[in-house]
């Protein structure tokens, strides 16, 4: 069998969001992206025209803008072409011969250009860490989060995350960042991953989790820049938040807002809780919060 022809296939905003068993937070500085195998050879068998490799295309994109910027090593993983019989071994039975040694087949796709600073790796097998310099960098850095986007979900990227979870690295599995033959190729390993190695989350959750405050040097300093930090924190735009949402129902977390009255505090603006939760809307916390 080599790989189908891909036909388009969406997948629900429920589907995306599966129940995870864990409640991994990301955090940057521990991180490491992994852009799993966005060949042309393999992405050859999408119309890349048609969902969900639009959408896949521009959440790995978006992803990457934000955290290589926060000092996330970004990586490729990439087969070679030409594999002798002794490389390719059993993928032979399976798949066939594989990629020739042609960049239209081997290059990563134009969409996604690997830059100077990031590093493109050899991979051999499903899993990004067989046989490959992964594990050893990743605790050569002291990085023990694996986040994963790219093809095929149900192959390489979910059995990368299962590897990274029996090295204990825990694993990200960007669920609308990856892309499979079938939806239900793509829904099994969405459901695997919460359920078994990784925490699944959108891009949307994962560049929440990522706009973190990091000094009071990023706190707001007025109501547009507080109302575009909250808004990041629940994944949504800022024209979507109205200055009179209550932001408690919209489901910011306490330990958002903890950190955001931490950092208000070290900058010498007493808050507290009852205050904030009192009058939880963007205009509310804007009058307490930047209020001279
Ligand atoms: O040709 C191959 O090696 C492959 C084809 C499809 C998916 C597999 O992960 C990959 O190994
Ligand atoms: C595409 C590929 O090689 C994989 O899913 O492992």
């Amino acid at each position: 069998m080599a790989i189908p022809k891909i036909a388009a296939y969406q997948l629900s905003s429920a589907e995306l969001m599966p129940e995870n068993r864990v409640n991994w937070q990301f955090d940057s500085s521990r991180a490491v992206l992994l852009i799993h195998d966005m060949q042309r050879y393999f992405l050859n068998y999408y119309d890349t025209k048609a969902e969900p490799i639009p959408t896949v295309l521009a959440n790995i994109q978006a992803i990457k803008d934000k955290l290589k910027p926060l000092g996330v090593p970004v990586i490729y993983s990439a087969q070679p072409g030409d594999q002798t019989p002794e490389q390719r071994a059993l993928l032979q039975d399976f798949w066939g011969q594989g990629l020739t040694a042609d960049l239209s087949q081997t290059g990563i796709t134009e969409r996604l250009m690997p830059e100077q600073d990031d590093h493109v790796m050899t991979k051999w097998r499903y899993s990004a860490f067989q046989r490959t310099e992964l594990l050893q960098l990743m605790q050569t850095q002291q990085r023990d989060q694996l986040v994963i986007c790219g093809i095929y979900a149900h192959i390489g990227c979910l059995l990368t995350a299962a590897d990274a979870f029996m090295n204990d690295i825990q694993a990200f599995f960007i669920s609308d960042a990856v892309a499979d033959f079938t939806q239900q190729d793509h829904l099994m390993a969405i459901n695997y991953a919460a359920q078994r190695c990784a925490r699944a989350i959108t891009t949307q959750q994962l560049l929440a989790d990522a706009t973190e405050l990091t000094t009071t040097s990023d706190l707001p300093s007025n109501k547009q820049q507080l109302k575009q930090l909250i808004a990041d924190w629940l994944g949504v735009t800022s024209d979507e938040l109205e200055d009179d949402d209550n932001l408690i129902e919209c489901g910011l977390d306490s330990i958002r807002v903890l950190s955001l009255i931490d950092q208000f505090k070290a900058k010498g603006k007493e808050i507290s809780l009852i205050e904030l939760a009192e009058n939880p809307t963007v205009e509310g916390w804007a009058s307490l919060l930047l209020a001279e």
